[in-house]
């Protein structure tokens, strides 16, 4: 199978190549990440919006391979930390952080806000996934782009242990389970990256292409 036949993804987190490949499965093409390009160098990312940095790691993968390439940027809002993490979501807890060290500094910033209230409550505080999408093609220097979100709310109790990243802080009350404990179909009919993904396939087939 040549790698023109392949839907490459600029990402690097094994959590959203999962979900792509899953997403993607039913086109019949093989999902390729950045561990299957080692020599591409790692995309700084220091864009204000997640659409900048999406689009960023789009375009110097694409123009690096000369290939189209699709690029997830994405990350959690957390209202009583306004708005905080967002874009530094990979990296809250410092570079190279873990998801487990995130976690621990979202749960402890909360913690010191919820300083003489009622400990009882397990949400903390209502929080946002936001995912933007970005697919470009060398050969046209275009971009087709798609925004997703999903709300919940961050709970004291971590939960589950499927999805990624800080899915086992999310609580979804209409599931009455946190994001880490949907089954991957159950976490791509309602994510962000889910909801973005259905925008942009449909964007692309009105332009009569395909990812
Ligand atoms: O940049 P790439 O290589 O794609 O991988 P990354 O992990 O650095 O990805 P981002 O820069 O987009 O940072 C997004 C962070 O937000 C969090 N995040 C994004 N989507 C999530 C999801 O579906 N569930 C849980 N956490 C998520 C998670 O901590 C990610 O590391
Ligand atoms: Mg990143």
């Amino acid at each position: 199978m040549t790698e023109t036949n392949a839907i490459i993804v600029s990402t690097r987190n094994k959590g959203k190549v999962r979900e792509f490949a899953h997403a993607l499965a039913f086109l019949g093409k093989p999902v390729k990440s950045m561990y299957d390009f080692p020599d591409v160098p790692e995309v700084v990312e220091d864009g204000t919006t997640f659409a900048e940095n999406a689009r960023k790691k789009a375009k110097e993968v694409g123009d690096r391979l000369g290939l189209p390439v699709l690029a997830d940027d994405s990350g959690l809002c957390v209202d009583r930390l306004d708005g905080r993490p967002g874009v530094y979501s990979a990296r809250f807890a410092g570079e190279g952080a873990s998801d487990e060290m995130n976690n621990e500094k979202l749960l402890a910033e909360l913690a010191e806000l919820n300083l003489g209230e009622d400990t009882e409550q397990p949400l903390l505080s209502p929080a946002r996934f936001v995912c933007s999408l970005a697919y470009y093609d060398p050969a046209s220097g275009s971009f087709v782009e798609a925004d997703g979100e999903v709300d919940g709310w961050i709970t004291s109790e971590p939960a589950g242990s499927g999805g990624f990243g800080y899915d086992p802080l999310f609580y979804l009350p209409e599931y009455e389970k946190t994001m880490a404990e949907l089954s991957l179909e159950e976490k791509q009919a309602i994510s962000h990256r889910g909801r973005a993904l259905r925008k942009l396939a449909e964007m692309l087939e009105k332009q009569t292409q395909q990812l």
